[in-house]
């Protein structure tokens, strides 16, 4: 091994530096030793050290020092972090401890202070979802973050976006914010993303702040504060916030006859799943003249017993088709937990998520901004860029999770490439002029003026009729495939079995399959395959195939990723041709997993299932 190799890596944790490691992974996404060594105490950076050096020599166990680290590290998901928060989950520890907590909230803080270099003391405020840990948790961050001598701002239950705006929303522009939340995850998870006022951090900086926090953990005897340096101060933010999101409504609308409530004769039903989105009825719609009777699950309750708070919930949407039918509302609105993501249904009780969603505010979008481009996850039918091109935008298709769709957004505008919407699938929808910030509460409040332009233009048909054009792909499935291996190695696995499956389609060993270098994007050749104009760090592998036959030419699509929460692989598919998603994934499970031997330490069985009875999980 290269000696300057020696000098810059250390091991991450779990690293016990068997044989079981890949290939080149000694090598590979080893945190910084000179950031380390800045931070860590010289007992725990000489552990790390003295352990890398073990490995070295081939073989050694982690230290206990280690496996403390590791257990902060892997507490990182992408651009967020999360946990199991409380018992409850079979075979699952509770990870995210209200110590690990602390020291993460501690290390944000520290983080967000030397990047400011204000002479002042720096801000942060803090919300969080209705679960049951939630509570426990803002101690917790209240600690953390008045330990590293900042002042604390609690805003109590609120959403993610709102937490977001209340480091831009004067007078509040505090320096930063943190969300408790884990999103539509089971009522034992919990999680937290990070703000300051530049947008949401990416998976890079919140490595980055684990790390940090991993040595602090490890490093501490007494692991929790008893003691709060300065008590937070509570405010109502999400007051403020709604007050903004009705402005805006009012503003735009801009109704002759009634400026103030511009709702007065809509009925819009809001399914908030017993997350936080409840405030949307009472605080936003209600007071703007709308009929929000028959809405579902607005009381905050952090057990969800009603249904998984997701748009791309099925018991959710359909409730909400049911109540908006019963009702004869105009709209219907599904938020999930903490209200980045929201999903619609239509008057005709038409459910609106995943490509329709994104079809949707492409059709708004483009309306305000013809040809600007359109970032989304690589998971989109072939219908869908049909959709944005034939209305005259460009599509870009680019690597899943929110963080990276809106990034390339971001990239993209800044480069001279106009991009005013980044969405992904799950329901993640950032706009330009909103921040680039992925905000359920606020593509609602654009379908919702757009409902009434559209009335006020003397149109009956409702906000569905503006996807009528949107072709439904023929076939489309999503298998998962479970990596078989100790937790620590699970996304070294996953990314073996992902880079063997591009070397299989490169040398031409799936016939008909070829490497997709950028999907149907115009923008830069490789965008999707991470070789980007500006490559960034990656924080999960994957690679979208093409699929040719003899007779048919293209005919579908495969895509293969890690997971970002779980350990699993995720392949999805699409497919013109019937049957043709069966084809291909017998081609992918005998030429591939078989082939290559990656069945050896990939669960086949979702695969397996597939083959044989055509049902999908
Ligand atoms: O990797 P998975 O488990 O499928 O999860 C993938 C999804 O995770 C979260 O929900 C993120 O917010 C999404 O941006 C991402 O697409």
């Amino acid at each position: 091994m290269a000696s300057a190799t020696l000098s810059t890596s250390i091991p991450t944790r779990g690293d016990s530096f068997s044989n079981l490691i890949p290939n080149g992974l000694l090598n590979s996404k080893l945190i910084n030793f000179s950031f380390l060594k800045r931070l860590a105490p010289r007992g725990v950076a000489a552990t790390v050290r003295s352990t890398w050096r073990t490995a070295e020599h081939g073989g050694g166990l982690a230290t206990e020092e280690d496996e403390e680290m590791g257990r902060i590290r892997r507490l990182q998901n992408g651009s967020d972090v999360r946990g199991v928060a409380i018992e409850g989950e079979k075979g699952r520890a509770v990870d995210l401890t209200a110590a690990a907590v602390e020291a993460i909230a501690e290390s944000f803080a520290e983080w967000v202070i030397e990047g400011l270099e204000t002479g002042r003391r720096v801000s942060v405020s803090v919300g969080r979802d209705p679960r049951l840990s939630g509570g426990a948790l803002s101690v917790a961050v209240f600690a953390g973050v008045s330990r590293a001598g900042c002042l604390v701002f609690d805003m109590g239950l609120a959403t993610t976006p709102a937490c977001f705006m209340s480091t831009v929303l004067p007078p509040f522009s505090y320096d930063a914010s943190i969300m408790l939340t884990a999103s539509h995850l089971p009522y034992t998870r919990n999680g937290m993303k990070f703000f300051t006022k530049r947008g949401g951090l990416s998976s890079p900086e919140v490595e980055e702040i684990c790390d940090r926090a991993a040595v602090k953990y490890a490093n501490r005897v007494v692991k929790v504060s008893t003691l709060l340096r300065t008590p937070p101060s509570k405010v109502d933010f999400m007051a403020a916030y709604s007050q903004h999101l009705r402005d805006i409504i009012k503003q735009r609308i801009n109704h002759s006859l009634h400026y103030d409530t511009p709702l007065k004769g809509f009925q819009i039903i809001v399914n908030a799943g017993n997350g936080s989105g409840g405030f949307f009825t009472w605080d936003v719609l209600d007071k703007l003249g709308a009929d929000t009777f028959g809405s579902l699950h607005l009381n905050p309750d952090g057990m969800f017993p009603n249904h998984i708070p997701n748009p791309e919930d099925k018991t959710a949407m359909s409730l909400t088709r049911a109540a908006v039918l019963e009702h004869g509302a105009d709209l219907g609105v599904v938020f999930d937990t903490d209200v980045d993501r929201s999903g619609v249904v239509d008057h005709e009780g038409n459910p609106i998520n995943g490509d329709k969603l994104i079809a949707l505010m492409s059709a708004i979008v483009l309306r305000e901004h013809p040809s600007t481009t359109i970032v989304t996850d690589a998971r989109t039918s072939v219908a869908l860029t049909k959709f944005i091109t034939n209305r005259g935008g460009q599509h870009c298709l680019y690597r899943v999770g929110y963080r990276n769709v809106i990034d390339k957004g971001i990239q993209l505008d800044a480069d001279g490439i106009e991009t005013h919407l980044m969405m992904e699938t799950s329901g993640h929808g950032a706009l330009k002029e909103n921040y680039f910030l992925d905000d359920g509460a606020y593509m609602v409040v654009k379908i919702i003026i757009e409902m009434v332009r559209m009335k006020l233009e003397g149109s009956d048909e409702g906000i569905g009729s503006l996807i009528k054009d949107l072709e439904d792909p023929l076939e489309s499935v999503e298998l998962r495939l479970n990596v078989i291996s100790e937790p620590s190695f699970a996304k070294e696995k996953a990314v073996e079995a992902i880079e063997t499956f591009r070397n299989f389609v490169q040398e031409g060993k799936l016939e008909g399959w070829e490497l997709d270098s950028c999907g149907d994007c115009w923008v830069h050749e490789g965008c999707l395959v991470d070789l980007n104009d500006h490559p960034k760090p990656i924080d999960a592998q994957m690679y979208r195939v093409k699929v040719y036959d003899k007779e048919n030419g293209e005919i579908g699509w495969v895509h293969l990723r890690q997971s970002i929460h779980n350990p699993n692989l995720a392949l999805n598919m699409q497919s013109s041709l019937p049957g043709g998603c069966l084809q291909i994934t017998r081609d992918f499970r005998d030429k591939f997993l078989v082939a290559s031997g990656c069945d050896r330490f990939l669960d086949v069985d979702q695969v397996d299932k597939f083959v044989k009875t055509g049902l999908a999980r």
